[in-house]
């Protein structure tokens, strides 16, 4: 399950740049609006420092992070849905995203041009809002055509086609789908974009990364939503040290955590999504997971045999293991647990999974 993060935005605010940061990539990010035309997909490796200390106990050979994909995309502008700039075709790129990331410009070199003439982080959301909104219009009025005839033929059953009407009335409000009460489960087929969680980025100068007060601003334009702040341009710099340079660097800027890392756990975070860890001589891997799944639940996203044949799971808690240092001594401190089909998985859970095939 590699969860899926669509980056959109105004054209030349910094996505592509952010992109290369993220997937140490090197893709066109220049200073002129629509650089981006054909999408660009790249994998980041999920950081999780947990990974090195339990292949250190196991001795494994191999480490496996959990993969987060990003897709970069073109630039939207207002009136895309009516064909400005390069239209809105291309989100059809991102439909299968699992959540998307919108790029903000809070940065002010005036030397970088503006579609719209002035830095304006609440115009530009707005914008990009709307264009969204209209977005997954247009994908309802043509569905909802096909829609009436299937149900009408009783090829498809009414709820596809209530459930499609009354995301168009939220819609033709003005607001996302992310923000109704609306189950829109009968219509997951269509990929409506404003239905999917939003994490907004903000990218900002440097200095503004230490002033609070500019953050909070920021911050309530998208509350309760999360914000992410980061500079991209920094962020690409750092992406080129090393650990212990890019550490230091950070620590420069007066930040505990790069605008990547950031993005990553609050990403997962907004998704309510959790990893568990499994280790032995070849590999320590991490597996993404939704908070709130059973034991069954999660042996099922390493093999579908290993949900249906489930029996039972040895769980340690990950500071257990640890501290031990091997799971033989976690066994003997009696910090192993035997977990049934009941068992609710908790984030840093190291297991290992009895089934029958
Ligand atoms: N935090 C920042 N501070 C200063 N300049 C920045 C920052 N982030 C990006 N830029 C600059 O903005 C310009 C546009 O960046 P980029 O190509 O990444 O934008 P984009 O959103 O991908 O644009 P497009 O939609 O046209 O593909 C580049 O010149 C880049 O160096
Ligand atoms: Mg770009």
């Amino acid at each position: 399950m590699a969860l899926t993060i669509a980056i959109v935005g105004l054209p030349n605010v910094g996505k592509s740049t952010l992109f290369n940061a993220l997937t140490k990539n090197n893709v066109l990010a220049a200073n002129y609006p629509f650089a981006t035309i054909e999408p660009n997909v790249g994998i980041v490796n999920l950081p999780d420092s947990r990974l090195a200390a339990l292949a250190s106990i196991f001795g494994s050979e191999r480490l496996l992070p959990a993969p987060v994909s990003f897709v970069d995309i073109a630039g939207i502008v207002r009136g895309a849905s009516e064909g400005e700039g390069l239209g809105n075709k291309f989100l059809a790129n991102i439909r299968e995203a699992d959540a998307i990331a919108q790029v903000i410009r809070g940065f002010a070199d005036p030397d970088v041009v503006h579609v719209d003439g002035a830095v304006n982080p609440a115009g530009d959301m707005e914008t990009i809002n709307t264009e969204l909104i209209l977005a997954d219009l247009q994908t309802l009025d043509k569905a909802i055509t096909r829609f009436e005839k299937e149900v009408k033929g009783r090829k498809m059953p009414p709820i596809v086609l209530e459930t499609a009407l009354k995301a168009q009335a939220v819609l033709d409000a003005g607001q996302p789908l992310s923000s109704a009460t609306l189950d829109i489960e009968p219509i997951r087929e269509l990929g409506l974009l404003t239905a999917k969680p939003f994490i907004y980025v903000f990218n900002v100068d440097e200095d503004v990364l230490q002033d609070a007060d500019k953050l909070a601003v920021l911050a309530a334009l998208v509350a309760p939503a999360n914000a992410v702040f980061l500079d991209a341009k920094l962020e690409s710099e750092l992406s080129e040290l090393d650990a212990e340079d890019a550490a230091e660097m950070l620590a420069s800027t007066g930040q505990a955590e790069s605008g990547l890392d950031q993005l990553a756990r609050i990403g997962f975070d907004t998704l309510g999504l959790q990893t568990y860890l499994t280790a032995g001589p070849k590999e320590t891997r991490a597996w993404t997971i939704h908070k709130g799944w059973t034991a069954p639940q999660a042996a099922g996203v390493i093999h579908t045999d290993f949900q249906k044949g489930f029996i039972k799971a040895e769980v340690f808690s990950f500071d257990d293991l640890v501290a031990a240092g091997s799971i033989a001594e976690a066994r003997s401190k009696g910090k192993a647990r035997i977990e049934g089909k009941e068992y609710v998985m908790q984030d840093g859970d190291v297991v290992e999974f009895r089934f029958n095939v």
